[in-house]
């Protein structure tokens, strides 16, 4: 009785702990301004973990880690967040990786909101004269993490996002033609970003299921940096969090 107990008091928490995973601090800082109240940052190896809380006395909000630009090292400081979590006894029971991101036109325009059925990389794998293989058909490991759907199906309804694949690609697509050949390749994809499926490869690791989320900075095609809507993006993806808590906060996997 006492065992269990004990058990359900670490799935409860678990699954309300949850680490969002940003490339930059503004992306970070974005997302902390929907949690307001005091927070404290936690160092870490890599990147510091900055605690949020709610300013309910009983919730606190996510952590928040500025995990860096490109898959390789989101995936290297997710993994040392959710390791140091484990090790303290205190695991986290979601990943969201969030940010801003190109969206393919006419789908995703700027300032609106993914989120991601599917976290898939387009760029790991090989050329050949036939064209590109994913690393999946050279027999190597996966190129998509699924989030679980009914948390997609909730996050979308809260925040009014679109639901579609989000690529995570380690270059900026910067013309026409390689926008083209992402739509060709995943017609389903809505949005490309630089850390998701890394943020995913170390959630999968920990056996921790993952959300994606970006809002549209500037259209996936031909490259013009003036023209991203990096601020127009960092206040829709404050204003998702905002509507987002509480679909984090009562989201348990044991309902799925
Ligand atoms: O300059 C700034 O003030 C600033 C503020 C917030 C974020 C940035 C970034 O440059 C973030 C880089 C981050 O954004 C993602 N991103 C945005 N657009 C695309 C795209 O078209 N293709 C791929 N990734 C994109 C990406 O995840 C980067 O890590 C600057």
């Amino acid at each position: 009785m006492v065992l269990q107990a004990e058990e359900s008091l670490i799935t409860t928490s678990a699954a309300r702990r949850v680490l969002v995973a940003t490339a930059v601090p503004a992306e970070r800082d974005a997302v902390a301004r929907a949690f307001p109240g005091p927070a404290e940052d936690v160092p870490l190896p890599g990147a510091p973990l900055r605690r949020t809380a709610t300013g309910r006395r009983t919730a606190t909000g996510p952590d928040l880690l500025a995990a860096g630009v490109g898959p390789a090292l989101a995936a290297a400081s997710t993994a040392s967040a959710l390791t140091a979590a484990a090790l303290a006894g205190d695991p986290y029971g979601l990943v969201v990786s969030a940010g801003i991101g190109g969206g393919f036109p006419p789908e995703a325009p700027l300032g609106s909101l993914v989120v991601a059925d599917a976290i898939t990389v387009a760029d790991l794998g090989a050329t050949t004269a036939d064209g590109f293989l994913p690393v999946t058909e050279l027999g190597f490991g996966t190129v998509t993490h699924r989030p679980p759907a009914p948390l997609v199906r909730a996050a979308a309804e809260a925040t009014g996002a679109r639901v579609g694949t989000v690529l995570t690609v380690s270059t900026v697509t910067g013309t026409s033609a390689r926008a083209a050949e992402l739509r060709a390749a995943h017609p389903d994809a809505l949005a490309e970003g630089m850390e998701g499926f890394g943020v995913a490869e170390a959630a999968a690791a920990h056996g921790v299921p993952v959300l994606e989320i970006r809002a549209v900075s500037n259209p996936v095609g031909p490259r013009d940096r003036a023209a991203w809507r990096i601020g127009d993006a960092l206040a829709a993806l404050t204003e998702a969090f905002g509507k987002l808590a509480p679909v984090l906060e009562s989201w348990n996997p044991h309902d799925d």
